[in-house]
């Protein structure tokens, strides 16, 4: 990529833009953007030529042609480049979450995610105060049931330090997505599937959702259903001045934990009984 490119602006009489704009198209070889009565194209190469072309060409059809060109040199931006340099990583406890494009950390539990659609990179305080969570109580020996996986990045975790996941995503794009990390990171979950958590009549030792408040009040039963005697529930997503919605709906649970990190608040419980018996 050069460091520099030229802005051609071709105005005319909106009746040629199509005519021009087709000639200008074909002779350059680049991409045009063209509006009303003007057709702009940028290129990194030289415009002299395809300038004394365009000129030729008008001059063909009419000495009356109607057409000013003018030209600017721009400074390109590497966009990938911009991109990735916004991207930074993030270490929440005892992970170091990081796109491909920065190396692992050795002392690190490494968690490959690279930036897509899907929600989750670590950086959202709801995320974080998972990750937290997740250090702090998941065992190897743990099942877990990552609801609302988005980017896969919480049963990625959970995965890492050796407990059995599965997860499920309303949004096709991030179990889509998650799935992706898992392979990217080299993981492996039992089941990933599109839909919530009553799509499985499965019990777990860990269920985890950062979802918004009124979703988790909504799906209450299905996440408690999913809970076996002394399972743990963790969940996230829950401003503050909503939080009193989410303790109502779990409130036959036992509040282990509250973590807040700016106006985010997580809850950890867990349930003395199985729920369904
Ligand atoms: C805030 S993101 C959380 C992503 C990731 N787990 C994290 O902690 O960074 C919430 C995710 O929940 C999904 N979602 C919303 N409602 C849901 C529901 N009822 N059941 C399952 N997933 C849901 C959304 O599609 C979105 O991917």
């Amino acid at each position: 990529m050069k460091e520099r490119y030229s802005e051609v602006t071709f105005v005319t009489d909106s009746a040629y833009v199509d005519l021009l704009a087709d000639f200008i198209g074909t002779v350059s070889n680049e991409a045009i953007e063209y509006g009303e009565d003007r057709i702009i194209l940028r290129t990194e190469q030289d415009t002299g030529e395809l300038i004394d072309k365009v000129r030729a060409m008008v001059r063909e059809i009419s000495n009356d042609f109607p057409l000013e060109i003018s030209e600017e040199e721009k400074e390109n931006v590497d966009w990938i480049q911009a991109y990735q340099d916004s991207v930074q990583p993030i270490e929440a406890g005892p992970f170091y979450i990081h796109p491909e494009w920065y190396p692992p950390k050795e002392e690190k539990i490494n968690i490959l995610i690279n930036p897509a659609l899907a929600f989750g990179s670590g950086h959202h305080a709801t995320t974080y105060s998972c990750l937290e969570a997740i250090a702090e109580y998941v065992t190897p020996q743990d099942r877990l049931l990552d609801v609302g996986c988005g980017s896969g990045i919480l049963a990625l975790a959970a995965r890492k330090l050796g407990a059995t996941v599965e997860l499920c995503d309303t949004d096709p794009l991030a179990v889509e997505s998650a799935a992706e990390n898992f392979r990217l990171n080299d993981e492996r979950f039992e089941k990933i599937w599109e839909g919530s958590a009553h799509k499985t009549d499965q019990k777990y030792t860990v269920v985890v959702a950062n979802i918004i408040a009124d979703v988790l009040k909504a799906i209450a039963p299905q996440l408690k259903a999913r809970m076996e005697k002394d399972s743990l529930l963790i969940l996230s997503g829950i401003l503050d001045k909503k939080e009193a919605i989410v303790s109502a709906a779990f409130q036959d649970l036992e509040l282990l934990e509250r973590k807040q990190r700016d106006e985010w608040v997580t809850l950890i419980y867990t349930n003395k009984k199985d729920v369904n018996g």
